[in-house]
């Protein structure tokens, strides 16, 4: 089968992985699903991801799952998932399987480092034109993708000086974002959690920021782990952006529906 935008290397690997009899397939939301826009509320699965994801839940032994680094109120809402799809949301600290919601609860110091993340950000971004604050239940990001490069540096700089001394508040680089969490969660334990609940046999995963090399560690052998875009990865596979991840995820429907035809008496 042809595929202009899967290399070559990658469809062989989809080949072998449609043929495992419990198949998860995990996708990091921002930047893999949706192409990354300038603000993160507008952001929107491709359409042709979205219905491959759909047609993939709705196979025997399949299962599908994104794994964000958003909350799982903010997934929710600009993902639009079935309830057949698994959510992990906030890098792992958040849960949605089926219709059952495992949020995050934050104890009283959590509460207090969540409040002073909150003040230092927020007053970073009032001074940085272009720049703003994303808020999560257990962390906020302060986004510079609108402001210019030297606003953006300095915004960052002056938010990782005023929580340097604080030993709990767990800071991670994203695209053009700085987070900041009160919860140590990682999107390795968030994959490793989804293999266990389903008792997957292989899993793909896809990500294409810094914190998805996480997830890229906690695979196995015999999953596939593929890095959207440019950069340093762990991933044994790559392409170039969401319309290739598309194109795979359309592909793997196509195999493991035949693969699945196949197998029904
Ligand atoms: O793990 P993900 O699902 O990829 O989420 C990572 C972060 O994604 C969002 O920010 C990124 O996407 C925005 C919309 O395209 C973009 O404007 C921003 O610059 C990106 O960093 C989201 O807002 C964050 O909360 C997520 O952690």
């Amino acid at each position: 089968m042809a595929s202009t935008g899967v290399p070559e290397d990658l469809r062989i690997a989809l080949e072998r992985l449609a043929a495992v009899e419990r198949l998860l397939v995990a996708l990091d939301f921002d930047g893999v699903v949706a192409p990354i826009v300038e603000r993160a509320e507008q952001a929107r699965p491709l359409p042709e991801t979205a219905t491959a994801v759909a047609e993939l839940a709705g196979l025997a032994g399949t299962w599908t799952a994104y794994v964000s680094g958003r909350s799982l109120a903010s997934l929710v809402e600009v993902a639009t998932p079935d309830a057949r799809t698994l959510l992990i949301g906030s890098h792992g600290a958040e849960v949605r399987l089926g219709g059952e919601e495992h949020p995050v609860v934050l104890d009283h110091d959590q509460q207090e480092a969540l409040h002073a993340l909150h003040i230092a950000f927020a007053e970073v971004a009032s001074q940085a034109p272009g720049t703003w604050v994303e808020e999560k239940p257990a962390g906020r990001v302060l986004h510079t993708r609108q402001a210019d490069a030297e606003v953006a540096e300095a915004a960052v700089g002056a938010a990782r000086e005023r929580l340097a001394s604080r030993r709990d508040v767990f800071l991670k680089t994203g695209k053009q974002v700085l987070e900041g969490s009160v919860v140590h969660a990682t999107k390795g334990e968030g994959i490793s959690f989804l293999r266990q609940v389903t008792e997957a046999d292989a899993l793909l995963f896809a990500g294409d920021d810094v914190t998805d090399e996480d997830g890229f560690l906690a695979l196995d052998d015999g999953d596939v782990g593929i890095k959207v875009g440019d950069g340093e990865t762990a991933a044994g596979f790559r392409v170039a952006d969401p319309r290739n991840i598309a194109e795979a995820m359309a592909l793997l429907v196509s195999l493991r529906a035949e693969l699945g035809a196949q197998r029904t008496p």
